[in-house]
């Protein structure tokens, strides 16, 4: 398809595309040559809106003092040229710009005409006007001077035209600018020029809107979850915003009208910022560091390019860091789609982040397609690059989401697997203690049985005795519970030993105590092992005659008692000592225990095999 002059106007036109400037340019110069037409302009009731370009004729000078009247001079020497093309972008030029169109009135014309220049990044405007009876007037205009100037508050350069009598109009515009040179003046009516630009007012605003949404959703989000890529996203989405309220006027026109010199500041530190902030983000949200170094170290090489361009705005000529800011975005974005590209295998929302990417581009390119006629222009397809925009603005804070969630669930089922580890560990720990505790608690239970009871037989030791015999007392005492001690003695034991053996006297001795161990349990006492083959038994009792009776048990039961050894029947028989312990006894308990030894003794002394109580 051949390039239409008329889409390569309205390409230039765009007041959102400085950056694309080197694009444009290119576009007007491969245009066939027009055919140029240097008539003046009719003014037709019906003709709302009509371009100049084919009614212009432009004079480049580099005297930048130069006059109307040298204009003048300079259009009547045949100096004026016609417009190549049909763009009026005339892109970077250190010269003084004149540009020389005429008007038409006639007789029944009516008034409220308006001069607009598309583009409002001009530095200096100068209109000039000489009416058909001789008088000239002078406007003065642009974006380096305060905006109250303007005849309109609108962001783009305008110039209200009051034409009263019928007659040609000559006009003589000079601009000089160190932006790119684009003057795309427009004749038109001012009361139906803001009608129609109500809706490209109310897509501008949506677009800011949506764009102000998005960058407080995600400083909120930034705030509650910490997480820095919400932060980098936010100074992005606040970059692109800036750089956009710069390239379309409206900084100028609604932020700060006042100050010329930071408007033209504020365009160069605005795309330092988004190419900045837009590369770091991506580096940070890829995480290129671990994934692509070499990619990583690629873009951090934009990011300080492109802050040092941004510092160098405070010393260096506009048009040089506007320049070289405008050519870092073409490495930049295709690195950036590079990058995306490549991280795709590794990083699940690398793919939101490409299609992010690739709306914008989209968006680029839908915007390029109108300017070179193949798609029709719509409120749709003009703003393409607006949509594209607030598509990945959109695009990347679902990416953002969709990491934070990813990186959240990724952790969590960490957690849930070192939870369930640590669970495991803690139950096997808890079992080992508790098996630890069990064998501990039976040691101990062990260690008590031995400690309180006698190795050989089974029976209390003597420690326990003492142990048993002092309750008993405290008892007696307290409780008015009377009792008796009973002191028992194996008779001539020392003939089971020398005659059978020591491993028989020990039998013997173990079969002694079980023989006296149910009786004695059965009456509520206690049976130790006194020492050697003696015992004593401590008898809760209420008086002396039931304990000499079970003192009498127990000599029976041992006395009956058969047991044999190697086939012969070892002669056992006790001797036993009964002392009682009344309530009313005041004595030391030792006595209690010398008694019944006494008795004990008396038993022996009289015979063996018999009981004796000290009653
Ligand atoms: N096998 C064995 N013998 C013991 C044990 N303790 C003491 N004897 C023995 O018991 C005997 C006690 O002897 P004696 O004190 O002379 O008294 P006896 O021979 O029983 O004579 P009487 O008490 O007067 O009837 C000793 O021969 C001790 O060695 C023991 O644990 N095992």
């Amino acid at each position: 398809m051949p390039w239409s002059t008329a889409t390569c106007s309205r390409w230039a036109r765009s007041s959102t595309c400085e950056w694309l400037w080197a694009l444009t340019t290119l576009l007007a110069l491969l245009s066939p040559l027009p055919t140029w037409a240097s008539t003046a302009l009719q003014l037709d009731r019906n003709a709302l809106r009509t371009d100049l370009v084919s009614h212009s004729a432009t004079w480049s000078t580099t005297q930048s003092n130069a006059s109307l009247e040298d204009a003048r001079a300079a259009f009547s020497n045949g100096q004026f040229a016609p417009i190549l093309g049909d763009s009026m972008n005339f892109g970077f030029r250190d010269e003084v710009l004149w540009l020389h169109f005429a008007v038409e009135r006639d007789a029944r014309d009516a008034s409220d005409w308006l001069l607009m220049l598309e583009y409002p990044l001009i530095d200096y405007v100068d209109l000039y006007r000489l009416d058909p009876d001789g008088q000239s007037h002078h406007w003065a205009g642009g974006d380096r001077r305060p905006f109250s100037e303007r005849s309109f508050s609108h962001r783009y350069i305008n110039f209200s035209q009051e034409l009263h009598a019928p007659g040609r109009y000559e006009f003589y515009l000079r601009a000089r600018s160190q932006s790119s040179m684009q003057i795309p003046l427009v004749w038109t009516r001012s009361a139906e020029y803001f009608e129609r630009s109500q809706l490209t007012i109310l897509g501008i605003g949506a677009y800011f809107g949506i764009l102000a949404g998005l960058l407080a959703y995600n400083l909120i989000l930034y705030i509650s979850v910490r997480d820095r890529n919400f932060l980098f996203y936010v100074l992005y989405a606040a970059s692109v915003g800036w750089m956009l309220l710069n390239l379309t006027g409206l900084g100028f026109q609604l932020l700060w009208p006042n100050a010329p010199d930071w408007n033209n500041l504020a365009v160069l530190l605005s795309m330092a910022c988004s190419i900045a902030s837009m590369t770091h983000f991506t580096r940070r949200f890829l995480n290129l560091q671990s994934h692509h170094p070499r990619s990583d170290l690629l873009l951090q090489l934009i990011i300080y390019a492109s802050l040092v361009m941004g510092a160098a705005s405070l010393l260096l000529p506009y048009h040089w860091v506007v320049r070289v800011l405008t050519l870092m975005v073409f490495p930049a974005a295709l690195l950036i789609l590079a990058v995306a590209i490549q991280s795709l295998r590794q990083f699940a929302p690398a793919k939101y982040f490409l299609w992010a990417w690739i709306a914008l581009l989209l968006g680029i390119m839908v915007y390029a397609s109108v300017a070179l006629g193949w798609l029709p222009k719509n409120p749709f397809t003009e703003y393409s690059i607006h949509i594209g925009s607030a598509a990945e603005m959109v695009l990347l804070s679902f990416a953002l989401a969709y990491r934070i969630n990813m990186l959240t669930e990724a952790n969590r089922r960490r957690l849930v697997i070192a939870h369930e580890q640590l669970e495991a560990r803690v139950r096997e720990r808890t079992h080992e203690l508790d098996e630890t505790l069990h064998r501990l608690e039976a040691a101990n239970r062990q260690l008590r049985d031995f400690s309180r009871q006698d190795g050989l037989t089974g029976v209390l030791n003597r420690r326990s005795f003492e142990h048993s015999l002092n309750r008993a007392e405290e008892a007696r005492v307290r409780e008015d519970r009377a009792f008796a001690l009973l002191m028992i003695d194996a008779d001539r034991f020392k003939e089971v030993n020398d005659r059978f053996g020591h491993q028989a006297g020990d039998v013997a001795l173990i079969h002694i105590a079980q023989l006296l161990q149910g009786p004695v349990q059965s009456a509520g006492g206690q049976l130790a092992r006194y020492g050697g083959e003696e015992f004593a038994v401590i008898l809760p009792t209420v008086d002396a005659a039931t304990a000499k009776d079970l003192a009498e048990v127990l000599r029976r039961v041992v006395e009956q008692s058969e047991l044999r050894h190697e086939g012969e029947l070892l002669p056992l028989s006790i001797s036993v000592g009964v002392a009682f312990r009344g309530l009313d006894a005041a004595d030391p308990l030792a006595h209690l225990v010398r008694r019944a030894d006494e008795a004990l003794y008396r038993a022996k002394q009289t015979g063996r095999n018999r009981t004796v109580g000290d009653l």
